[in-house]
């Protein structure tokens, strides 16, 4: 038997006549280069199966076409012509192509005051599509980051106040004792809670950029806490200090992004959502917000 015997299904009729939105594959592995680095990812890739009457796609011309991810950089260019080979496999099924790809970049970060640094894995989607011959992209990224109450952190000071009031009454102040109930727990009774917060960005694209880094690395300067790799005791101090200065409700978190997000040339709209895992509840709180450019 040859390949010209093979029964070939996809090309027969469709008993029911009827288009469908997006035929494809989901979870396929490939590598996909990033920034530099081979990742780990999954596609989804599909087209619109416009001719109703065609009883399937071929599925093989999808798989094959993801072939051109392998060795290049990630970039729109490269997306489009992606999905611009879909579509030309498929010339009289498909008008419109569809590529959903899911890695985790990793991105190496410094410690806050000591020399050291590790790695952190940033979840990642990007999202291309070809709909009518207009190419879309859009990004969603997960950063994670610590926030801090800031009623938590007022309602402590007013009891840390409390107790001073209670400890040195009637008492005249020696800068000596001062400092050394500073450092006792005796004095500072109260702590505030802060949480590891979760930052869901996405993002649709203009231009020909690709700015995932850039994305990720306006949004952790935004927040200002970002989630620590490798930390000495200096950079566990550090970071209090700076969860200290930068207290923060889910509200703030997400008006801090949107300003971020919106200073961004690369960015047509934006949709992000802030999860604070909070641990004065079994519950969480979550802020969103929107924005699309005016022109868009
Ligand atoms: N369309 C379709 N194909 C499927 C599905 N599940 C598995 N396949 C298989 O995907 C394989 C690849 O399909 P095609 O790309 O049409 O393969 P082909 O006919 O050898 O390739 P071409 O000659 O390029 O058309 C076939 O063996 C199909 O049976 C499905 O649900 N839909």
């Amino acid at each position: 038997m040859n390949a010209l015997t093979l029964p070939d299904i996809a090309a027969q009729a469709s008993r029911q006549a009827l288009p469908l939105d997006w035929v494809g594959m989901c979870g396929i592995a490939l590598p996909i280069l990033i920034d530099g680095q081979h990742l780990t990812a999954t596609a989804d890739a599909g087209v619109s199966l416009d001719d109703g009457t065609a009883r399937g796609i071929h599925m093989s011309r999808l798989y094959l076409a993801l072939e051109m991810l392998d060795q290049q950089p990630l970039t729109s260019a490269l997306l489009r012509n992606v999905l611009q080979r879909f579509l030309d496999t498929h010339e009289g099924l498909s008008k419109n192509a569809y590529l959903r790809i899911h890695t985790q970049l990793l991105l190496k970060r410094p410690a806050l005051v000591s020399p050291l640094a590790g790695w952190k894995t940033y979840p990642v989607s990007i999202e291309a599509r070809l709909e009518n011959q207009m190419f879309h992209v859009e990004l969603k990224i997960d950063v994670t980051y610590s926030s801090t109450c800031p009623c938590s952190a007022a309602l402590a000071r007013q009891l840390i106040q409390q107790q001073f009031v209670d400890d040195f009454a009637n008492t005249p102040l020696q800068h000596e004792a001062v400092l050394a109930w500073l450092g006792s727990a005796n004095g500072i009774v109260a702590t505030p809670h802060s949480q590891r917060s979760s930052a869901q960005l996405h993002v649709q694209l203009q231009g020909t950029d690709l700015p995932i880094v850039d994305l990720i690395n306006a949004a952790e300067a935004a927040l200002g806490t970002a989630v620590q790799t490798a930390v000495k005791r200096a950079d566990e101090q550090a970071f209090a200090l700076a969860n200290g200065q930068n207290l923060m409700f889910c509200e703030d978190a997400a008006r801090r992004l949107h300003l971020a997000l919106k200073r961004s040339d690369a960015i047509n709209a934006f949709h992000l959502k802030v999860i604070h895992a909070e641990s004065l509840h079994a519950h969480d709180a979550v802020a969103e917000s929107r924005w699309t450019r005016a022109s868009a």
